[in-house]
């Protein structure tokens, strides 16, 4: 059952305020943050707009709070991350209705995107346990070599719109595993699913000061975050362009980063697959979330002598895909997130029709109104087309033809990024040879979804740095330290 945005605010979870340094800061309707539902424009309330001050006092509590939650057992801080997470899965409904409301999401996949949040809390409280250093041979006769690693110290975050919870938690997690302190800048247009963290947080005992979340001015938060000497790691998931720029604000402080960007990930159905199940991977690959995640397939494949058979498939499963308000029961897919994310979708199909590409299914705005677009699917794409270069971010399937393996291969590699790619095939030697082939983080082979808190997340090239999951994923958040034992005869 849904709940009304009074039922919700009186959980406690959706909030219009800032945890900042342990202390609550309330929002000013006159001067805050408007925070509106994209499936119908209405107003869900204000967040703070803050700025380089406030990051400054949380920066300095989380220092102070971080050196106390660093001392503790890893056990200790393990039982603190499990309660957060079953806070965190026992508020799911609630929390998937917020991340509804702010982000458009149908409600089962937001509810999906909570239990998927929460999996990196419950994987990283498990992980704090198992952070073990290292003994090697002295080079001498009486020296021993001990490797110790430590956290970090404090983090500064910076997440997107499209997973307005996982994202945060794929940080969170590890660092507070490590024994880190963070500071988390949310996206304006989705503030409220992390506000409803920090609740969660406070309720499971995480220290006073170790977690703030501030909303407020980009440009502002984000210089104060790289610029300030005590934050010793950046991570961020978002566009390129924004995180070659913290990249170059964090180089007079030598932070580490973590950076999560964009893609353009290929999916390649090669003509001994199995079609059907190339058509379901592909579905999920492609509007999961409306399109809009960095991991979506963005450039579709198709050998030759499968092309017609997969796109008639192909176009028979998206025309069965529901859009709507994301809080309806049945709908698959909700709205983009704003009217700039409509208009690069409406210029990649125009593009591609006007050099020749042919609208198999959808192509233009849905019947809905809004920022709502039918899912579309087109065919004869060509790499001259924007769509293959850029992330189109929205419900447009492009299928290219290809005839040869090797001429997939080197398609599926000519873009400056690296993050997610997929293909379908039964050949084994093929599978090998195309999943070596890949200059890709992430190759997902006969399936179309490969996020899992087990799994090393991650790109290469303009597609970032460092990976976020698996046991991979805390060592960013922890620094090595050698310790030189003398006169050990
Ligand atoms: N890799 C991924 O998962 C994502 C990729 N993208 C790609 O990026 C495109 C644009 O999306 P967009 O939301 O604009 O992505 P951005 O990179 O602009 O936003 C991501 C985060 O960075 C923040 N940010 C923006 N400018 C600055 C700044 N100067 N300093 C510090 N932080 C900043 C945003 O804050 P604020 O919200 O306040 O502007 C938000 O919290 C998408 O169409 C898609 O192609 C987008 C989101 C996620
Ligand atoms: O960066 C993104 O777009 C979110 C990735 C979602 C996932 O973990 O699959």
């Amino acid at each position: 059952m849904s709940l009304s945005l009074r039922d919700l605010r009186a959980t406690g979870l959706l909030r219009d305020a800032n945890l900042v340094a342990g202390d609550w800061i309330e929002a000013d309707p006159n001067t805050g943050i408007a925070v509106r539902n994209p499936a119908d424009g209405s107003l869900i309330g204000y967040v703070p707009k803050l700025g380089r001050a406030e990051v400054a006092k949380a920066v300095k509590a989380a220092e102070e709070a971080q050196k106390t939650w660093a001392a503790r057992t890893a056990k200790d801080r393990a039982t603190v991350l499990r309660t957060w997470f079953d806070l965190m899965m026992a508020h799911r409904e609630a929390l998937a209705q917020i991340l509804t409301l702010e982000q458009g999401k149908p409600l089962t996949e937001a509810a999906g995107e909570i239990t998927y949040g929460a999996s990196f809390v419950e994987w990283f409280a498990e992980e704090a346990r198992r952070v073990y250093g290292e003994t090697i041979p002295g080079h001498q006769p009486d020296k021993r070599i001990l490797v110790m690693k430590q956290p970090i110290g404090v983090v500064a975050a910076i997440t997107p719109w499209n997973f307005p919870n996982a994202m945060i938690t794929r940080k969170a997690g590890p660092a507070f595993a490590a024994g880190c302190g963070m500071v988390l800048k949310p996206a304006s247009q989705t503030p409220y699913s992390a506000i409803a963290l920090a609740v969660l947080a406070e309720r499971a005992g995480l220290p006073k000061g170790l977690f703030s979340v501030i909303t407020g001015s980009a440009a502002q938060i984000g210089a104060e975050m790289t610029e300030n000497p005590v934050v010793r790691k950046l991570t961020f998931t978002g566009s390129t362009e924004i995180g070659a720029m913290l990249y170059a604000q964090s180089a007079s402080t030598i932070k580490k980063l973590g950076l999560e960007l964009g893609g353009n990930a290929p999916f390649i159905v090669f003509d001994d697959a199995d079609l059907d199940a190339a058509v379901e991977g592909a579905v999920i690959a492609k509007f999961r979330n409306n399109g809009q995640t960095c991991v979506c397939a963005n450039r579709i494949y198709v050998q030759d002598g499968v092309y017609d058979a997969f796109a008639e498939k192909l176009v028979k499963a998206v025309s069965r895909l529901r859009t709507g308000n994301g809080m309806e029961s049945g709908v698959e897919l909700g709205p983009l997130i704003d009217e700039s994310a409509l208009e690069k979708v409406q210029n990649h199909v125009t593009d591609v029709v006007e050099k020749g590409g042919r609208v198999l299914a959808g192509g233009k705005p849905h019947g809905l109104g809004g920022t709502f677009y039918e899912p579309t699917v087109l065919a004869d794409v060509t790499s001259e087309m924007a769509v293959a270069r850029e992330e189109t971010f929205g419900p447009v399937a492009p299928l290219f033809r290809f005839t040869e393996e090797a001429e997939a291969i080197q398609a599926a590699n000519d873009t400056e990024f690296g993050l997610a790619s997929y293909f379908y095939a039964q050949d084994v030697a093929r599978i090998f040879r195309v999943s070596e082939g890949l200059e890709y983080g992430m190759v997902g082979v006969n399936t179309g979804l490969i996020s899992t808190a087990e799994a090393p997340f991650g790109g290469v090239k303009m597609s970032g740095l460092g990976r976020e999951g698996s046991r991979h994923g805390i060592e960013d958040f922890l620094e090595l330290k050698y310790v030189c034992l003398g006169s050990i005869a």
